[in-house]
């Protein structure tokens, strides 16, 4: 590429200089007049290049072409600045004008790829002016994954010049560490700003020779100016002049360290940091230091006219990351983009509803606890005085509740205290923030108690604080997430007694379709036990019912975007129990990330039901079920999961699964069976995968789901039906189960039992028809109903069939 046959007669800073004014520059890096491209895959890849009228006069743009053969490239410009010469079609630009051209890639074999691009300039239409050129090459190359990984520590991405120049910006300034100085020196002259001047990258091309035209006037000076001796006459102009040059052979370097669609995350031991991946930074490549700054701006603002750069400054430099300080505006701004949400936590703050109580609810994954969480902290911090209980039904919702509090960098973690029952196991409990010291539970004093801005505990537990003493109206504000699992006397624990009538402000969040409370009375269901606070105003409350212009938000919020799960994990439960009303809106990076998963029955569809015949039995000492076949299959997919390659696919830590099973004998033995397997049992971080009960799972959510459904036997389905057990005939259970997940979702079960149920029915059907089924075979389950309907055909008496088939 670089034997262009006049680069032998000339050199070659020549044709690539910039001339009369004119530019050519490109969104990526060029060097010495070369522009490289890398691409990993046969697809079409876009570069644009950027012609610039930088000098007072207009210039003709006549025309550019490729100067060889261009098989794997095409040009394209709005204008049609055609491949010939024509001066009617020329192009007239003014000073300060810019004008794209597109040059795209795209090459089936894998290798290097040169073009030569020239392009032509006249300073006016007069025939005889001779035309001038600016000559730039691209270098394409198309390298396949296993170059890229032998390649440096990072995939490689094109180096940008900048990876976005917005029209206008703001700069939202960033967090600077602590300095670690104590300055009794006080400034008492102060330092001038300094601004780079707008000539010196001019200066550096014409010191460098790219610029080949008669430079102007002011470049002249200067460049004798550092050819001239040094003297006191020059001393400060050449150092300054020195100083700006070699600061901004910085910046150009440091550019190249530029950074497109990175993600970053939370510092787990400073939830105010963001940690930024940056391979090489400890060896110097690039440069960092404690107390540097970045630039940031987010990706789904790259095209608006006037974008926010946020300003991150260095915290910590450690092996192949930095931590960065950037201001609270950058983070948690998910509500923001939510009117609903934003719309409740401000009526929430606001007391809209007072006296009455604010409702938040909403199908799975909508955000109710976020939301929640988000008001706690927003009362916190703008009503003075304000005292918060944050309450739910169950130990496992009131921890995620605090964790999420604890974790959130808006409210002082000292002001949050968790209070567990005196009955709790202080083994299996979320130490941090609460009142476990050691292997003890420990009650403070009422007074220690009521200094906490926010107490987290569960609805039982809350009556602790009133039979403690804490006088009513000490808490202005009471929150109760997952208010459709609790009992409505239950959920009056939490208020009865604590919270004034009048002045005070009681929100329920949660979701009547989700598991409910759970009741053997037959009577107690009957008479109405079985309907929560939270459905009893929603359902006969007219405060809170639909409008014509639907819900007064004054009083009641209802969310229907789901930014939890892939839609396919989504559609039956929307269906069945949301009238389709659900939105899918999860973030396609991590609900998408499973559909490539080499183990999937159909690729693109991240839910698997795998049929397996196994038993369900029972242990001498206990009533409750086991079914080992479903364990053996939930093992394989573990081992799948965690140690075996993943093609294209994140790793996943045993914290992002969860395993759910409806009897607490199979959640025994799924512990076991991973505590005893050879692979499993050291698997890094094992101790944090969640083996539980559907209740246990209820308001979380995990990467991906397995759930074992045990039952294998009909004659123990009644047992189900009876005690409120088991996932048969009960769908809210079944609802939490499959809504848990964000982008696998494994069910492993009987078919032939659970079709006899019409949810799991309609369930396995969805699976068989988007040919997610796999495992025991479904011809076989065809043929087995198949016969069953033939031999019912023959009207042979049940127990006869019953003993023989089933
Ligand atoms: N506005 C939002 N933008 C992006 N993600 C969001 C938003 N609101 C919530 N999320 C995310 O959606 C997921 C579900 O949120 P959350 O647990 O609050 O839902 P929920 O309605 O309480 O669910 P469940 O009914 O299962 O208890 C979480 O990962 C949360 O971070």
């Amino acid at each position: 590429m670089r034997s262009s046959v006049a680069a032998l007669y000339l050199p070659r800073s020549v044709f690539i200089s910039d001339k009369s004014g004119v530019r050519v520059s490109s969104e990526l890096q060029i060097e010495d007049g070369m522009i490289q491209l890398f691409v990993e895959k046969a697809e079409i890849c876009e570069l644009k290049l950027i012609v610039e009228n930088t000098s007072q006069d207009a210039v003709y743009f006549t025309y550019y072409t490729a100067l060889h053969w261009l098989q794997y490239f095409t040009l394209e410009d709005s204008r049609r600045v055609t491949f010939e010469p024509n001066l009617l079609l020329s192009l007239s630009f003014l000073k300060g004008e810019k004008y794209e051209v597109t040059l795209r890639f795209k090459a089936e074999q894998i290798g290097v790829y040169p073009a030569t691009l020239a392009f032509e300039f006249k300073e006016n239409t007069q025939p005889a002016t001779r035309p001038f050129h600016i000559v730039r090459f691209v270098q394409a190359e198309y390298r396949s994954e296993l170059a890229a990984l032998l390649g440096p520590e990072a995939p490689f991405r094109p180096k940008r010049l900048e990876t976005y120049e917005p029209a206008r910006c703001n700069i939202d300034e960033g967090v600077p560490p602590e300095s670690f100085a104590r300055n009794l020196l006080k400034f008492v002259v102060p330092l001038d700003n300094y601004t780079r001047p707008s000539y010196i990258s001019d200066l550096a091309e014409v010191l460098k020779g790219t610029i080949v035209t008669v430079p102007l006037v002011c470049l002249v000076v200067f460049r004798s100016l550092l050819e001239s001796d040094l003297g006191f006459h020059n001393y400060i102009e050449r150092f300054d002049l020195l100083l700006y040059l070699e600061e901004d052979q910085m910046r150009l370097d440091i550019k190249r360290y530029n950074k497109d669609d990175v993600s970053m995350v939370k510092d787990c031991e400073n939830k105010r940091l963001l940690v930024l991946e940056l391979p090489g930074v400890s060896e110097n490549r690039p440069s960092v230091l404690r107390g540097d700054q970045l630039l940031l701006t987010k990706s789904e603002e790259v095209q608006l006219s006037t974008v926010t750069k946020y300003k991150g400054y260095v915290h910590r430099v450690e092996l192949d990351q930095v931590k960065l300080g950037f201001s609270r505006r950058l983070f948690d701004q998910k509500l923001d983009k939510n009117p609903e949400q934003k719309n409740a936590v401000c009526n929430i703050v606001a007391g809209t509803s007072k006296p009455a109580p604010y409702l938040v609810f909403g199908p799975p994954g909508t955000g109710k606890t976020v939301t929640i969480v988000e008001a706690i902290k927003q009362v916190e911090k703008n009503i003075p005085g304000a005292y918060i209980l944050a309450c739910a039904p169950s130990n496992s919702a009131a921890d995620q509740l605090c964790e999420k509090l604890i974790t959130s960098e808006h409210v002082d973690a000292r002001k949050i205290y968790r209070v567990y029952a005196s009955s709790r196991n202080p083994k299996d409990i979320l130490k941090k923030n609460s009142n476990v010291e050691g292997n003890t539970i420990i009650f403070p004093c009422k007074e220690d108690l009521m200094s906490y801005k926010i107490l987290v505990s569960t609805l039982v537990t809350a009556g602790r604080l009133v039979s403690g003493g804490f006088p009513i109206g000490h808490f202005s504000h009471i929150f109760v997430d997952e208010a459709g699992h609790a009992v409505e006397p239950e959920a009056i624990i939490s208020v009865a007694g604590l919270l004034n009538a009048e002045t005070g402000q009681l929100v329920l969040a949660g979701d009547p379709k989700q598991l409910g409370p759970i009741l053997r009375s037959p009577f107690a269901i009957r008479y109405g036990l079985g309907l929560s606070l939270l459905e009893r105003l929603m359902t006969q409350n007219e405060l809170y019912q639909k409008g014509t212009t639907g819900y007064d938000n004054r009083y009641v919020t209802k969310l229907l975007r789901n930014y939890r799960s892939h839609p396919s994990i989504l559609k039956i439960p929307n269906e069945m129990f949301y009238d389709g009303e659900l939105v899918a809106c999860a973030d396609e990076m991590i609900s998408h990330q499973y559909c490539m998963w080499e183990h999937l029955p159909k690729s693109g569809f991240p839910v698997i039901f795998h049929g397996v015949i196994g038993k369900d039995e029972r242990e001498s000492n206990s009533p409750s079920f086991f079914n080992t076949s479903e364990i053996d299959i939930i093992i394989d997919y573990m081992k799948k999961l965690l140690t075996q390659a993943k093609k294209g696919i994140a790793k996943i830590s045993p914290k992002e699964i969860g395993i759910i099973a409806p009897y607490r004998k199979q959640v025994e033995k799924i512990r076991k069976a991973i505590k005893l397997h050879r692979e499993l049992k050291s698997f890094l971080g094992i101790e944090e995968l969640k083996v539980g009960s559907v209740e246990e799972f209820q308001g979380q959510e995990r990467k991906v789901i397995i759930v074992s459904t045990v039952r294998s036997d009909k004659k123990h389905i009644i047992l189900d039906e009876t005690f409120n057990i088991g996932f048969l005939k009960n769908e809210k259970r079944f609802n939490v189960a499959v809504t848990r997940a964000k982008s696998l979702l494994i069910m492993v079960g009987n078919p032939i039992i659970l079709r006899t149920d019409a949810t799991w029915g309609r369930f396995i059907n969805y699976c068989i028809e988007e040919e997610g089924y796999t495992g025991y075979d479904i011809s076989n389950l065809e043929e087995t109903d198949a016969v069953v309907e033939r031999l019912l055909a023959l009207n042979i008496r049940e127990e006869i069939i019953g003993k023989t088939w089933l």
